[in-house]
């Protein structure tokens, strides 16, 4: 392949070294000498301070849009751009998914400047809480997704990374792909070095009155919470989580990376998501609840259940913790969720570890009782396979689930959409991370959907849980009252 014309384009990051571009010339020159790849993505160490920042830079609404971060762990991913994009509703649609996941890597040839655990292919998305959508404000997402970005910046606390990915039948010779693998490159680049300049954000808007939010829908929810009570009474099921909606007006073109940003410096114990399907609304949120992590044969995965708030002064917020851990109602609530994960997990595991009692997690607005799970993957065991049989956890469904599934339906008067239900990344070497999509909303430019639950059992209160409802929908209420 001839790179003289290339080097002659001052426009092209011709600064990758000889020994990188030695390397991707031979790998692309061989790409166009196989004939059983339809993709290749294309791996290149960075410089980059935030990558939400690039996102924001470069928002597009009329394209897919991705973002992922723990900022307790500096680790985050924004994304771009839909090169090839897994779908399926219905019961199947974790191994549908899975299955079209396998195809795509069997497919693709993967090249990386340098060796990170994190090169090569990611896939991001999520699932909705149930198999199907119908409600139209979800009407630009999907029951379940995986995405392949054009682009991808990932960013851990040492290193930062671009994952870019092409469709080969779109050229006709080696060159041409070298050329858009380094245009790509450059673009990215260009992304990034514009995130230094200052970006002004708009003037705040007058927000609704919060009082009137946290008021709407009192009644209904009343009845459902007693509705949910005489069902466990009568043993329909043991506990069910019920959640509320509710709308608000939103007038503003900034885009949601602006409501993100603040999210996660106040929610850093949190997975802060945003998923925007390229039309339509955007799906995010700062969640405390982890479904699973995945780093090769090790799972990590949680229950997270019982809430109560925040203490004003330090005394008061331990009294709160301890009022939490020894709550009956709220250890039962928990139970309930711990039993039940042990159970799920088991035809995967090798071994499965977890402390008798629960801890507490506490978030900026509210605490919850928390028991970190560890488990040993049996061999060969996929990741989609076990989220299937993770989601929905008592956390978010109920238990036992089959039984209490009819009545989320039944009592609650919204779709769910993606709420409750598994957003994250993974990658095609069997890591990844997927958190339970609480804490969010669909944010669209005119309105913006909120959500929260929580955990009804036999003792629960309505009018405690309706409070709980409302510390839960706090954090996105403030992050968009400044838009
Ligand atoms: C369903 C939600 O929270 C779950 C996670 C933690 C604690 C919960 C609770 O105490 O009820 C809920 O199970 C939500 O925030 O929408």
């Amino acid at each position: 392949m001839d790179l003289t014309s290339l080097s002659k384009n001052p426009e092209l990051p011709l600064d990758l070294d000889k020994n990188t571009i030695g390397r991707l010339t031979q790998f692309i020159e061989a790409l166009f000498q196989q004939e059983d790849n339809s993709f290749a993505t294309f791996t290149f160490p960075i410089d980059c301070h935030d990558p939400l920042a690039v996102l924001q830079k470069g928002w597009n609404s009329n394209t897919f849009q991705y973002y992922w971060e723990k900022p307790s762990e500096s680790f985050a991913i924004a994304a771009g751009g839909a090169l090839h994009k897994i779908s399926a509703e219905g019961a199947d649609r974790f191994e549908v998914v899975n299955k079209q996941r396998q195809t795509f890597i069997d497919t693709t040839s993967t090249f990386s400047a340098s060796t990170h655990a994190y090169s090569g292919i990611i896939f991001v998305g999520g699932f909705s809480f149930f198999d199907h959508l119908s409600d139209p404000a979800w009407h630009s997402f999907e029951a379940g997704t995986l995405t392949v970005p054009e682009w991808l910046i990932l960013q851990d606390d040492k290193y930062a990374l671009t994952t870019l990915s092409f469709s080969l039948d779109h050229y006709s010779s080696d060159e041409d792909l070298l050329k858009a693998v380094l245009q790509r490159l450059q673009d990215v680049k260009q992304k990034i070095s514009g995130t230094f300049s200052q970006t002004v954000m708009d003037a705040p808007q007058s927000s609704p009155q919060q009082s009137t939010i946290f008021r709407n829908g009192y009644q209904d929810w009343v009845n459902a919470v007693n509705h949910a009570k005489k069902e466990i009474q009568q043993k329909s099921f043991k506990k069910i989580v019920l959640a509320r909606q509710t709308t608000v007006p939103r007038n503003s073109a900034a885009p949601p990376t602006e409501m993100l940003n603040r999210l996660r410096q106040q929610y850093q114990n949190c997975s802060c998501f945003l998923v925007h399907p390229g039309r339509g609304h955007s799906f995010l949120g700062a969640t405390p609840e982890q479904l699973a992590s995945f780093q090769h044969e090790l799972l990590l995965t949680e229950a997270l259940a019982g809430s109560i708030k925040r203490g004003k002064t330090v005394t008061e917020d331990a009294t709160l913790a301890n009022d939490l851990s020894i709550s009956p109602k709220n250890r039962n609530e928990h139970q309930f969720v711990v039993a039940d994960i042990e159970d799920r997990l088991a035809p995967f595991t090798q071994t499965i570890h977890h402390k008798k009692s629960p801890e507490i997690k506490k978030l900026s607005n509210v605490q919850h009782l928390y028991t970190p799970i560890r488990a040993r993957l049996s061999e060969e065991t996929d990741i989609l396979p076990v989220l299937a049989q993770l989601h929905p956890t008592p956390a978010v469904g109920g238990y036992p689930w089959k039984k209490a599934a009819p009545y989320i339906r039944q009592l609650e008067n919204f779709e769910r959409g993606w709420y409750a239900g598994p957003v994250g990344w993974l990658n095609a070497k069997g890591s990844g991370e997927f958190s339970v999509a609480i804490r969010s909303g669909l944010i669209g430019p005119r309105k913006a959907h909120f959500f929260a639950g929580c955990g009804i059992v036999s003792d629960s209160d309505p009018e405690k849980e309706w409070q709980e409802t409302n510390l839960k929908l706090t954090p996105m209420i403030s992050a968009l009252q400044y838009d």
